[in-house]
């Protein structure tokens, strides 16, 4: 089993507009939708959609907290959350005729007890692979993802802030940083394919076994103990990017839980990006049938 860990879920609200934003006018909207989000969570609902056996965990609070729990209820999600006094945040994304623009809340503190409470769920469960995912909200730091990485014998897998990375101390089994975290987390200047993959192998030899860095437009790489690959971006009518990091880690999550090789991990990832950023908001797509899409998809080594 797969547990997620999202310390600063939110309700995921996402507006699309027929017009572009303009100061001191009314934008219309014909289209919204409301989606259970953060980092964590979206795994969860990709993975439940990929067949893969998991559970979601964090903390939730006020009505947006219980919207959040019965949408997940609804869609047949998995999930044990810890509750708060503090409000779950709403995270809306505007997608407009000329670009995506995302408004993230800080979200609410967090108090030391209930990342206890955290652990004794994920221990309860027993899960191989905890994946702690998401932004760090206030009362928490690097040292709480070490705590919960290290509070039970499952593997963990992170994908947190740059400057988060490059202050964790446990061991980790892949992080998946972006262009930015990369930069971030090794203090290099990451602007193409080249630098991105020097950057993932400088912070595979610190402490994480994998990175799978998701490039946008320039696909997904990951450094392993013994190489590099890259898998080049699908081909796809892009309505929204917002989860595409998600996907790619599901996708490379589910084909490890199959002991498929790096290589069908990486491809099996960029396929699930590719059906989730045709979709908008952070809804699972239906991802049965990736299996062309998959073998469609080249790996080069480095
Ligand atoms: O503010 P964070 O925690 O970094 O990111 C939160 C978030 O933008 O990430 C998900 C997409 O990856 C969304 O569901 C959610 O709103």
């Amino acid at each position: 089993m797969i547990a997620s860990v999202t310390l600063n879920p939110a309700v995921d609200y996402t507006v699309e507009l027929s017009e572009p934003l303009t100061d001191g006018a009314v934008a219309r909207s014909d289209e919204h939708r409301y989606d259970a989000g953060g980092k964590g969570i979206n795994v969860s609902k990709y993975l439940t959609e990929l067949g893969v056996e998991t559970v979601a965990t964090g903390v939730a609070g006020g009505f947006l907290g219980r919207s959040l729990l019965e949408r997940l209820s609804a869609a047949a999600i998995d999930a044990d959350f810890v509750e708060i006094d503090g409000e779950t945040r709403l995270n809306t994304t505007l997608l407009g005729p000329d670009g995506e623009y995302k408004i993230n809340q800080n979200g609410p503190r967090i108090a030391p007890p209930a990342i206890e409470e955290i652990v004794d769920t994920l221990r309860e469960y027993d899960p191989e692979t905890v994946v702690i995912a998401g932004s760090l909200p206030p009362g928490t730091g690097p040292e709480t993802i070490d705590r919960l990485a290290a509070a039970g014998p499952w593997e963990t897998v992170v994908d947190v802030g740059g400057a988060t990375l490059a202050d964790l101390e446990a061991e980790y089994a892949l992080c998946k940083p972006n262009h930015e975290e990369l930069a971030a987390a090794t203090g290099r200047r990451v602007d193409d394919v080249q630098s991105a993959i020097a950057a993932a192998e400088e912070l595979q030899t610190d402490g994480f076994e994998r990175v799978v860095a998701s490039l946008g437009a320039d696909g997904a790489i990951m450094a392993t103990p013994d190489r590099t690959l890259r898998a080049p971006a699908a081909d796809v009518d892009v309505v929204d990017t917002v989860g595409a990091g998600d996907a790619l880690l599901s996708g490379v999550l589910a084909a490890r839980t199959r002991q498929e090789s790096d290589a069908v991990a990486l491809r099996s990832g960029v396929a699930v990006a590719s059906r989730v950023v045709s979709v908008s908001g952070t809804r699972a797509p239906s991802l049965t049938g990736l299996r062309d899409e998959r073998e469609s998809i080249s790996v080069s080594a480095y």
